[in-house]
Parts: C-alpha cells; sequence; structure tokens
C-alpha cells in the first residue's frame, strides 16, 4: 500500500493567471463541458469566443449569455487557445476546418484525449498540445463554479512547443474553476485508458446494468414497479453520495449494521471475482489494444446502427417509464416543500 500520497494535487495558489488573462479562447461547442467552460472562463475574466456551426441550436444561447459566437474556423483563427469541446466523434472532421488558424505557439486543447492518443488528431508540431479535463459531467462545473466551487480536474501536456503548456493548462484550470477543489497531472495515455474503462465498466455501464437488472429481479419476483425503482435506482444517488464524502467506511457507517453485514457477504454474489473481474479486464484490453476506438469510430462512420439500436432499448426500458413518472411526483412535492419553507421564512 503507497505509505505516502505521491500525486501533487494542485490548487489556485499553484497557477498563474497571467497565462491566460491576455489570451483569446475559442471554445468550440456549446453543449455539457463547452457552455461550462466558455461562462467560467468569460466570468474569470477570460476572452472567449464560442465556435459553433451557423445553424447551431445553441448559437443564440450562447449569445444571449453575453458570449460571442463565430463558426470554428473564424473562432479558432482568432484565438491563442482552441478549446475542443464538440463530440469526441467530430473533432477530426472540426480540426480539419480549423487547423489553418493555429499559429506558432497557440494551445490546441482537450477534456479528453481520445483523438491525440488514438491518431485521430495530429497537431503541428510548434503549438502546445494540453488536456485540462474536469472530472465531473459539465453541468456541474458550472453548476460549482457559480457557487464559488469547482469540480476536480486533470491537466496533461502532450506537446511542449512554447515551454510553459504546463503553466497554460493550470491558469487554465483555474479559470474554470477546477483549481478550487484540486488538479491532478497525468498523461492522455492514462486519462484516455482511465476514463473509457471507468465510463464503461463501472459509472455508466456497470451500475446502469446492476440497476436494470435489480428492478427487474425484483419486477420479476412479483414486487411492486415502484418500490423495484425506489430500491435498485432512485436511492443509489443517496449511498453514492455518502460514499463520496466519506468513502466506502463513511457509507457503512451511516447504513444499518443489517445493510452493511448484507452488503458485505452478498455483493460478490452479483458482482463475483471470477467472471466481473474477467469482464473487466476484456473491457480494459479493448481499450489499450484500440478495440473499443476502432469500434467507436467505425459506427460512426456508418451513422450509428448499434448505437441507435441500444439507445432505444434503453428508453424503452419499463425503469425509464416508471422513474420518469414517480421523479415528476416526487419532484412537484420537493418543489411544494420548498415553497412552504419560503413562505414560512416570510412570514418570519
Ligand atoms: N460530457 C461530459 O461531462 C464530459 C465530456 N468530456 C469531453 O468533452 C468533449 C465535449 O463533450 P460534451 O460536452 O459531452 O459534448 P456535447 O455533445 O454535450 O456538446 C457538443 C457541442 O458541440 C457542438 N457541435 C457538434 N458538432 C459540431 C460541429 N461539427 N461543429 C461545431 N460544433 C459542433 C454541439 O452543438 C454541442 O454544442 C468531449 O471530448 C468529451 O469526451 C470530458 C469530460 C466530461
Ligand atoms: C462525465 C465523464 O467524465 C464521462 C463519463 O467520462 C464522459 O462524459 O465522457
Ligand atoms: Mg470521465
Ligand atoms: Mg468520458
Amino acid at each position: 500500500m503507497a505509505d505516502e500520497f505521491t500525486t501533487t494535487v494542485y490548487r489556485d495558489e499553484d497557477a498563474d493567471s497571467s497565462y491566460i488573462e491576455s489570451e483569446t479562447v475559442a471554445v468550440l461547442g456549446y453543449g455539457s463541458q463547452g457552455h461550462a467552460h466558455a461562462l467560467n472562463l468569460h466570468e474569470s475574466g477570460v476572452d472567449v469566443i464560442v465556435g459553433l456551426r451557423e445553424n447551431s441550436s445553441s448559437w443564440d444561447e450562447a449569445e444571449d449569455a453575453g458570449l460571442r459566437v463565430e463558426t470554428p474556423d473564424v473562432a479558432a483563427a482568432e484565438a491563442d487557445v482552441v478549446k475542443m469541446l464538440v463530440p469526441d466523434t467530430v473533432q477530426p472532421a472540426v480540426y480539419e476546418a480549423i487547423e489553418d488558424g493555429l499559429d506558432a505557439g497557440d494551445t490546441l486543447q482537450f477534456a479528453h484525449g481520445f483523438n491525440i492518443h488514438y491518431g485521430q488528431i495530429r497537431p503541428p508540431e510548434d503549438v502546445d498540445v494540453t488536456m485540462v479535463a474536469p472530472k465531473s459531467p459539465g453541468h456541474l462545473v458550472r453548476r460549482t463554479y457559480e457557487r464559488g466551487e469547482g469540480v476536480p480536474g486533470l491537466i496533461a501536456v502532450y506537446q511542449d512547443a512554447t515551454g510553459d503548456a504546463k503553466e497554460r493548462s493550470l491558469a487554465y484550470a483555474q479559470a474554470i474553476g477546477c483549481t478550487r477543489a484540486g488538479v491532478v497531472e497525468t498523461t492522455f495515455q492514462e486519462e484516455v485508458e482511465t476514463d473509457l474503462f471507468g465510463e464503461q465498466a463501472v459509472l455508466c455501464g456497470g451500475v446502469t446494468e446492476l440497476m436494470k437488472m435489480g428492478y427487474e429481479t425484483l419486477v420479476d419476483a412479483g414486487y411492486s414497479p415502484e418500490m423495484a425503482y425506489f430500491e435498485c435506482m432512485n436511492e443509489m444517488k443517496l449511498i453514492v453520495d455518502l460514499i463520496y464524502e466519506g468513502g466506502l467506511m463513511g457509507m457503512w457507517n451511516s447504513v444499518s449494521d443489517t445493510a452493511e453485514y448484507g452488503g458485505l457477504t452478498r455483493g460478490e454474489y452479483v458482482v463475483d471475482e471470477e467472471y466481473a473481474r474477467e469482464g473487466m479486464e476484456q473491457v480494459l484490453d479493448e481499450v489499450q489494444d484500440g478495440e473499443f476506438a476502432r469500434e467507436w469510430i467505425s459506427e460512426n462512420q456508418t451513422n450509428r446502427p448499434s448505437y441507435k439500436q441500444l439507445r432505444a432499448a434503453e428508453e424503452d426500458h419499463e425503469i425509464e417509464d416508471v422513474g420518469g413518472r414517480l421523479r415528476d411526483l416526487f419532484a412537484w412535492e420537493a418543489q411544494e416543500d420548498a415553497d412552504e419553507k419560503e413562505q414560512v421564512q416570510a412570514d418570519d
């Protein structure tokens, strides 16, 4: 076991805003990450141009938020930092449209290293190629920034043409709020392989399979769909919040001893050492040897047949219907509570 924490965690005081305050940043894309980065940078005093397609539904939204919007080629040509926040699958095409606008000493920056690591984008040697990757969905990057907080982030330097690539990355991480929480340095390879593995085997793939199978097991045994939804999906947030705040023991100390004993003895009935571990190692193998990347690139070159079929099946799962109806109900009750609380405070 590591006897000391060897990773350096960079915080606000480790970043020098002078590396970004006189720069123009082109944020290409205005989606989950793009809107958060553009607004956070803007509110941190950085000159931002959002790069979007002329028919983009987000164009007006970004302008209404007080941001300048141009097409990606115009934005990139004016910028010192080009931040690739369009979907991974369209980045190579967007890069082709903007590469002539990259000048020596500029930065080409990512929030996920997929296209650099798997050789889909090959930048010129006279620009910095870096990554500042929030380890969080984009909407939380924005929400925490607005609260004066931030989400943890990663920085990585793939190419350091200027000699200042790391300092420029830290300044960017500071401007979007990540150094408020803490930033760790990694490599493009490590970020890509751990991120793809994590979202496939645990965070998005593994956990949702557990939720759906748990729901189906209870409903097939005759229990009500509502009870099955509450137990196997709705309460997951509460449990994960406890783990987020205090680790496994933070959660075990908070749940009942009955849940703790049952979980510690029966968890491996479901996620067993042999098959689950083998499955995880296969996921990692296919990330490391490029099999997943080749499959995902091919899927997008053929108009996503499997993606569309799998997504439609997920939308049709009964848990989505039951959960949707229950969430609407509880959101309404929660809102009523909030209104009531506001009224009480107003009466004080
Ligand atoms: N979603 C997340 O929370 C995280 C995403 N990332 C990475 O951030 C990057 C962006 O991902 P998301 O924000 O999820 O994307 P998204 O799908 O939420 O948003 C994509 C944006 O790009 C625009 N766009 C799409 N095609 C375009 C084109 N051809 N030209 C110009 N604009 C175009 C869309 O209109 C939209 O504004 C990816 O590299 C992703 O891997 C990294 C960490 C977390
Ligand atoms: C939100 C995040 O970190 C993910 C799951 O890796 C992603 O959206 O690609
Ligand atoms: Mg991730
Ligand atoms: Mg990811």
